[in-house]
């Protein structure tokens, strides 16, 4: 076994009576991949966090390098090696890029009060070429950049020469494709230079082709170890699955029929809309009909969900939504439409509030009476969610910003259930929940189909996108290139040819 970085011993973390982490020991070696694996809320975000510095454990102890290791913060632990890139985008607003890459470290670039913007810029560009993102400079406001591209703003800033260990924590789902591609690459120079990385995915694919040992947690406790021999073995996922789940779950994913028969009826139409981000966007959403958009970085598709519930303005042509124009998110709402955002924690849910009244929001209307809401009402409705997308906590009045990532992801997928809305715009749907939890969603999408509902899913994953679809859209520079039909034989290489 290659040398110990971090070792953790007997750590606990409990959140008044939540048990998060039970007695947890774990060793990370250097030039390792070590992944970190389990269902939503097992605790893999708290041993990270804990060992970045974000938080204390209740108990336990933990060495780096040898020598006893308790940060105080997270700048702590990075100015010492450690650095960790969390789940949500986590950039200043209102700030450069430069300014963002190196907050924190400003004295480095002032003198009597002055702040050397030049210097600061050349290095944030040199930074960026070095990380392959050159589209994008340390003038640059950081406003101007959509989510995925804020997410590589944070992957530079957080590893240099000196990370001994890089914690990446379900990072893959908020970037783009090509996003992943940097990603993978800093992965690989970090083991080749006898670094440590710790990696946390929902994604088994790129779990078992990216890790080099797993750690599978269920319930805040390790329940067992997968070596690099044994992640080559053909059986191997299906015995993490359980593991994580600790039943068989198959290999059901997406949906089985290969029919992308739908109503003739149009609900929701783009007539030759155009914006800053899209160009001359045309198509006709039907009753019962799952439509997919896919495409690269900046494409544009992200666009597409948010001037369709009315977040995003357009300069020409129209949004109807059963004939009639759409002009605003609440307006959005009235006509029948729902939008999942693909930016959780700022758009999607409200933090600073309990899961119940985030699940009820967009259905208050149709619970109250005389302007007044049935508190048994709102926690039915609540309640029959928490169960239904197995959200894991303690009681509908928790806050959400209590929640593991995942759980949160189910908390803005619920809004949209429980309203029953009959076109819902769903904006990497399933970004950070669990296996099982995956499969549950794909098999309510079906469902809804087959109700009638109308699905515009816009995603990252090829998969889910060529899994689920009756007809898949492909964006490239803010147009549409291709139109596929589903199909056995549709593979991801056809797609992605037209990405490019
Ligand atoms: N501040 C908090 N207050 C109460 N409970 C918390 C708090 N932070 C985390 N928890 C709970 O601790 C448990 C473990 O959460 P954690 O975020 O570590 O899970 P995870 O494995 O990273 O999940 P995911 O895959 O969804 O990101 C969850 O039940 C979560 O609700």
């Amino acid at each position: 076994m290659s040398e110990v970085v971090l070792e953790i011993m007997g750590m606990s973390k409990n959140f008044g009576p939540v048990v998060a982490l039970k007695d947890v020991a774990l060793k990370i070696c250097r030039g390792q991949v070590h992944g970190l694996v389990g269902e939503n809320g097992s605790g893999k975000s708290t041993i990270t966090s804990i060992a970045a510095g974000m938080q204390p454990a209740t108990s336990g102890e933990m060495l780096f390098m040898g020598k006893p290791w308790k940060p105080a913060s997270m700048i702590e632990a990075q100015h010492n090696g450690l650095s960790m890139i969390l789940q949500e985008a986590n950039t200043i607003p209102g700030c450069t890029v430069a300014e963002n890459l190196f907050a924190g470290k400003e004295n480095e670039y002032s003198r009597f009060g002055f702040v050397n913007n030049r210097k600061m810029n050349a290095d944030a560009d040199a930074l960026l070429d070095r990380f392959g993102i050159s589209y994008m400079r340390g003038k640059d406001p950081i406003d101007q950049y959509g989510f995925e591209d804020r997410k590589l703003i944070e992957i530079a800033r957080a590893v240099n020469e000196d990370t001994e260990i890089l914690i990446v924590d379900e990072t893959t789902t908020a970037l783009s494709m090509e996003g992943r591609d940097i990603l993978y690459k800093i992965v690989e120079d970090m083991v080749k230079r006898d670094k440590a990385v710790i990696f946390i995915s929902h994604d088994m694919d790129e779990i078992m082709e990216k890790c080099t040992i797993l750690t599978v947690l269920r319930d805040g406790e390790i329940r067992g170890t997968v070596t690099s021999e044994e992640i080559g073995q053909l059986n191997s996922i299906g015995m993490i699955r359980q593991l994580m789940v600790g039943r068989d779950i198959g290999n059901k994913f997406y949906r089985s029929d290969y029919d992308p028969s739908c109503s003739d009826e149009v609900v929701l139409e783009f007539t030759n809309v155009s914006g800053p981000n899209v160009k001359d966007f045309s198509l006709k959403l039907h009753k019962g009909e799952i439509v997919g958009i896919g495409g690269l970085s900046g494409c544009g598709m992200h666009d597409i969900g948010r001037m369709a519930f009315g977040m995003e303005e357009i300069d020409r042509g129209s949004i109807k939504c059963r004939g009639k124009e759409v002009e605003s998110a609440k307006d959005a709402v009235e006509k029948g439409i729902g939008y999942i955002s693909k930016n959780r924690d700022t758009e999607a849910v409200i933090l600073q509030g309990p899961i119940e009244n985030n699940i009820v929001l967009p259905s208050l209307k149709d619970i109250s009476k005389a302007g007044f809401v049935s508190p048994k009402k709102r926690k039915q409705l609540a309640d029959e969610q928490i169960k239904l997308l197995k959200i894991k906590c303690n009681k509908s009045r928790q806050w959400v910003n209590t929640l593991s990532g995942g759980n949160k992801q189910k908390v803005s997928f619920a809004k949209w259930i429980a309203k029953g809305s009959d076109i819902v715009i769903m904006d990497c749907p399933t970004r950070g929940v669990d296996i099982g939890v995956k499969q549950s969603m794909y098999s309510l999408i079906d469902q809804m189909k087959h109700e009638g509902k109308a699905i515009l899913m816009i995603s990252e994953e090829m998969s889910e996108l060529i899994g689920m679809s009756d007809r898949l859209i492909v964006m490239k520079d803010f147009k549409i290139s291709k139109e596929f039909i589903r199909s056995a034989e549709l593979s991801e290489a056809d797609v992605i040819e037209y990405m490019i």
